[in-house]
């Protein structure tokens, strides 16, 4: 039975990197995989995965209107798939989280999806929210605010650090941009607080 899985985490907590160690284990005992990214998210360059570790990976870029479903099949018809990963999941409509649930379900192929729950007001995204309500499996990955406790939260700050109360969902962007809190610190800094500075390993 093929399986939906969610792994969720704040900012800068190594999602990509989990991806992309997954899909390597496929692909080093021969088995075929497909990955998809939003076509939005083009940080590193667009259609490809990337870690702030280096590695990186080609992927089928995501749109709105993209059918995940019918991409995948597509693949799966030409080589068949042992598993489709998706990064950025945060940026799925609920309608595709449905679309791969269904190759889950109907096809058998295992999907993987790596992403944010929440955005910088501390909110669901729509397709992080169905992610929750529909994977088989759950799995928190950790990471650590300035003052060591988990890191649940992202903080969009402005050029001077000062954090950014409203504005669209999305807006794409890293380390310059998001601050990965923990709840306490994420409510003090909305909050008109200041925050905390961190070591810069750069
Ligand atoms: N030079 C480095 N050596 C080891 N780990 C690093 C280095 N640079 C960044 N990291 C770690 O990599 C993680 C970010 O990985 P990434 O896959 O880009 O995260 P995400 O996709 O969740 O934003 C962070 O936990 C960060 O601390
Ligand atoms: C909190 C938050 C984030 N985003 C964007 C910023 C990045 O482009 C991605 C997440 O990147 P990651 O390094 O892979 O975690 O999401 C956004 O658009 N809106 C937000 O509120
Ligand atoms: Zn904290």
């Amino acid at each position: 039975m093929a399986k939906l899985y969610f792994y969720y985490a704040s900012m800068n907590a190594g999602k990509s990197t989990m991806l992309l160690q997954a899909d390597f284990n496929y692909r080093e005992r021969g088995m075929n995989t497909m990955l998809f990214t939003a076509a939005i998210d083009d940080r590193f360059a667009y259609g490809t995965i990337a870690s702030r570790i280096g590695l990186s990976q080609p992927a089928t870029p995501f749109h709105m209107g993209t059918d995940l479903e019918v991409c995948a099949l597509e693949r799966h018809g030409q080589t068949p798939l042992a598993c489709v990963l998706v990064d950025e999941a945060q940026f799925l409509t609920p309608e595709q989280v449905d679309q791969l649930a269904r190759l889950a379900d109907r096809h058998r192929i295992p999907v993987l999806c790596y992403g944010l729950r929440t955005d910088f007001k501390g909110q669901l995204f729509p397709g992080s929210a169905r992610l929750l309500a529909l994977a088989d499996a759950l799995s928190e990955i950790k990471s650590v605010c300035v003052c060591g406790a988990k890191a649940t939260m992202n903080l969009r700050v402005d050029g001077q650090g000062k954090a950014i109360v409203e504005g669209a969902q999305t807006e794409i962007g890293g380390n310059d941009r998001y601050v990965a809190l923990c709840r306490r610190h994420f409510g003090e800094a909305l909050a008109g607080g200041t925050v905390l500075e961190a070591p810069s390993l750069r």
